[in-house]
């Protein structure tokens, strides 16, 4: 993990002015796995968010054998897999991101089989991945998994020739039709992806997709047809905005009781999270691709569930969490998503927040005042939350383990600090 990251916030200062939102982390994932799967020429990823996670999967692109150069200042991924050399996806480098799941089509189609010694991303409970496998499986694949020395885990598929067929989802998982929809382009035949997520991240590997001559349609329908091709070929693609990210500055105005232009932010990529967070008190103004968005009346309490897109997204529940500890009266939060998402209830305890959990439903106590504390971040979004809960509460808030923040959002001291917050990111 290298060195410890600490963030230290003091509350109290309103947000203003102008933030421009990140590319999605979401997004520029699948497309590192999908860039692989162009045997020539070079992939030339634009508007890409300097985040860990991208270094972590330029790192497993290079263990691939992939040439791939981040150009940090113009945000710019330029990636040459003509020469892949593994199938391995190693441990220390694959269990550090969900997203080195995503490399596992490429794999297939270059050698046939892909090696994955570890899978990682953020501890939300149950993370399951059958969906994949079981995917996998019907187009022809055979999966094993086998117990390395130290007890690990190490999965093996293998696929001579991958065959379309008729897949589905139990549920619409946003990496599970990532990876179907990958391993169905360069496949015999055609496929159909029943109950394919919708999130926008997903129309948006589709778009590169199809730039590269994949055959796809019913994107954002829930039906995905796929009919394989012979070969994609490497293009240029400006990944979009990342609306988590935006959904967290709406929330860091929210807080506050400041205003801001979002740069490059869509209300309606936050589904239903903008409907509630209006109902909280805050007001939109889409002008263009900039969205204004302010807070200067009393923060009312709110009833949140966690659903697909377009639903109240799951990583922009820690969030709200935070946001709902100012409300004037009980807020209510049903995380269906995930069974262990609900860490941050203890470290907002710390800062005097009043949150009861039972299962996956929490309520929020509101109005609580917060004061600064040293917590730590269990996950990314808990580390949004925490950066959020300290910009609003009295004194210092000291933010641990924010490796985890760090993992998806980019220069984010940098970009408060220019509102006018008061954080630092501290290393060692
Ligand atoms: C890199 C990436 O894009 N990560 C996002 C992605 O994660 P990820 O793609 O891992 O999330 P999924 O949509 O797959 O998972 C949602 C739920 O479905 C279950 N499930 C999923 C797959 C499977 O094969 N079997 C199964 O049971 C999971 O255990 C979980 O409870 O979507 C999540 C839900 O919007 C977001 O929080 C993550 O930020
Ligand atoms: C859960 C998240 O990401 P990942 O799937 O990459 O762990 C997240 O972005 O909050």
């Amino acid at each position: 993990m290298g060195h410890e990251v600490r963030y230290r916030v003091r509350g109290g200062s309103q947000l203003h002015g102008t933030v421009f939102v990140q590319g999605a982390k979401n997004a520029v994932l699948p497309m590192i796995g999908a860039s692989l799967m162009a045997s020539k020429g070079r992939t030339v990823l634009r508007n890409v968010p300097i985040i860990e996670d991208v270094r972590r999967a330029v790192e497993l692109a290079r263990a691939v054998g992939a040439k791939a150069e981040l150009h940090e200042t113009e945000r710019t991924l330029v990636i040459d897999a003509s020469s892949l050399s593994s199938p391995v996806l190693p441990a220390d480098i694959a269990s550090r991101f969900r997203g080195s799941f995503l490399f596992v089509p490429a794999l297939l189609h270059r050698f046939g089989e892909a090696v994955i010694e570890g899978v990682g991303g953020c501890n939300l409970g149950s993370r399951n991945l059958d969906f994949h496998y079981n995917g996998f499986k019907r187009m022809g694949a055979t999966v094993t998994e086998q117990v390395a020395d130290n007890g690990d885990g190490i999965i093996h598929i293998k696929a001579g020739d991958l065959r379309g067929g008729t897949l589905y989802c139990d549920t619409p998982s946003h990496t599970g039709t990532e990876n179907l929809i990958m391993a169905a382009a360069l496949a015999r035949g055609t496929t159909l992806i029943k109950n394919a997520a919708l999130e926008p991240e997903v129309l948006d590997n589709i778009a590169l997709l199809q730039a590269m001559g994949a055959k796809i349609s019913g994107g954002g329908t829930g039906f995905v047809t796929v009919e394989g091709v012979g070969e994609l070929t490497a293009v240029e693609h400006t990944v979009m905005p990342d609306r988590i990210d935006a959904g967290v500055f709406v929330m860091a105005a929210a807080i506050t009781g400041g205003d801001l232009n979002l740069v490059g932010a869509t209300l309606e990529h936050l589904g239903v999270a903008a409907d509630k967070l209006e109902q909280m008190g805050v007001e939109f103004h889409q002008q263009g691709a900039v969205l204004q968005v302010r807070r200067d009346r009393t923060l009312r309490p709110i009833n949140v569930i966690t659903d697909e897109y377009p639903g109240f997204a799951t990583d922009l529940q820690s969030p709200i969490m935070a946001l709902s500890c100012f409300a004037e009266g009980p807020s209510y939060i049903y995380e269906r998503i995930f069974d262990g998402r609900f860490k941050l209830a203890d470290e907002l305890a710390k800062m005097g927040a009043d949150i009861e959990v039972d299962g996956n439903r929490a309520k929020v106590n509101g109005p609580r005042g917060l004061r600064g504390a040293e917590v730590e971040a269990h996950d990314l979004r808990c580390g949004s939350a925490l950066v959020l809960a300290g910009l609003a509460a009295e004194g210092e808030t000291t933010i641990t383990s924010a490796y985890y923040l760090d993992r998806g959002h980019a220069h984010t001291a940098e970009r408060l600090s220019q509102l006018g917050a008061d954080i630092v990111r501290e290393v060692g």
